[in-house]
C-alpha cells in the first residue's frame, strides 16, 4: 500500500518510523510519502488559508492550494482521499478493514477550520473521497486523526502483524467479535500483590476459557458499551443471562 499524507505539519508524522508500522516501511509493505503543502503556495509568506465567506471565526484552507498539491500527487491516478474531518463519518474497524484493500490512500490534514468544501466535491469527480471522523470531539488538525487511521490500516496489513490470527480476536473485528469489546488478559506471575490469574486461564482446558473469555467480553461490553450490546445477534440463553 502507498499512502500520502499531505500536512502544513509533517514533523507530526515521525512515530510512523517506528514499531509495526516503521517494520512495514522498512519491508516495502506500506509506502508512507509526506508532503509539506506549503510547498503548493507561492506567495512569500507560503499562505495556505484564507477568511471564511459568510463570515465566522477562523481561516479555512484555500481550495487552490490543495489542488495543486492533490493534482501533482494524484496525476492521473484514482487513490482514495481520506480527509479527517470531526464532520465525517465514522472511523470503525470494519472502514480500517475496507481501507486496508487499498492499493493507495492520500490523506489531506486539513487546519484551522477545515478545507474548502470544493476541494471533496472536485476530486469526488475522479476518485473516492472519504472524510472520516475518529470520534465526536475536535482535534487541532487532521494530523493525529491520520496517525490514528495509518496504525489501525497499517496493522491490517499482510505480514504487518506477527500472528495474523490476532486480528481476527480484535475487538469491533466482523465476525465473532464484532460489537464486542475484549476482555481482560493476564501474563505471568500467576499470583502478583495477591491478584490470582483467574484459575480457568490456568486449567488449560482451551473450550472453558473461550466460554469465559467470551463471557468476559460479554461482560464488558455491557458496561462499557451498551451500544454495541445492544447490536449483539447470535446471543444463547446462557449469554443473555449474563447480559441481563
Ligand atoms: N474528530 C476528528 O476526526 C477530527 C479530525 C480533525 N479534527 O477532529
Amino acid at each position: 500500500m502507498r499512502a500520502d499524507i499531505v500536512s502544513i505539519f509533517p514533523e507530526y508524522f515521525s512515530p510512523l518510523e517506528v514499531s509495526l508500522i516503521g517494520k512495514a516501511r522498512a519491508s516495502g509493505t506500506l509506502d508512507v510519502r509526506l508532503h509539506q503543502l506549503r510547498d503548493w503556495a507561492h506567495d512569500v509568506h507560503k499562505t495556505v488559508d484564507d477568511t471564511p465567506y459568510g463570515g465566522g471565526p477562523g481561516m479555512v484552507m484555500k481550495p487552490e492550494i490543495w489542488g495543486a498539491a492533490l493534482d501533482d500527487i494524484a496525476g492521473d491516478g484514482s487513490p482514495v482521499l481520506v480527509v479527517p474531518t470531526p464532520s465525517g463519518r465514522p472511523f470503525t474497524q470494519a472502514m480500517a478493514q475496507e481501507l486496508a484493500a487499498e492499493p493507495w490512500l492520500v490523506f489531506a490534514c486539513g487546519r484551522y477550520e477545515g478545507i474548502d468544501s470544493r476541494v471533496m466535491v472536485e476530486y469526488g469527480r475522479r476518485m473516492r473521497v472519504v472524510e472520516v471522523s475518529i470520534g465526536d470531539y475536535v482535534l487541532a488538525g487532521g494530523e493525529v486523526a491520520v496517525l490514528v487511521m495509518i496504525e489501525a490500516i497499517g496493522r491490517l496489513l499482510p505480514g504487518v502483524l506477527g500472528n495474523a490470527n490476532s486480528v481476527v480476536d480484535d475487538s469491533f473485528a466482523p465476525g465473532a467479535m464484532e460489537n464486542l469489546l475484549e476482555g481482560p488478559v493476564y501474563t505471568k506471575p500467576p499470583v502478583w500483590r495477591e491478584h490470582a490469574v483467574p484459575d480457568v486461564l490456568l486449567s488449560g482446558h482451551h473450550g472453558k476459557v473461550a466460554r469465559w473469555r467470551r463471557d468476559q467480553a460479554l461482560r464488558r461490553t455491557v458496561d462499557n458499551r451498551p451500544d454495541l450490546a445492544a447490536r449483539l445477534t447470535g446471543l444463547d440463553k446462557h449469554d443473555r443471562a449474563l447480559l441481563d
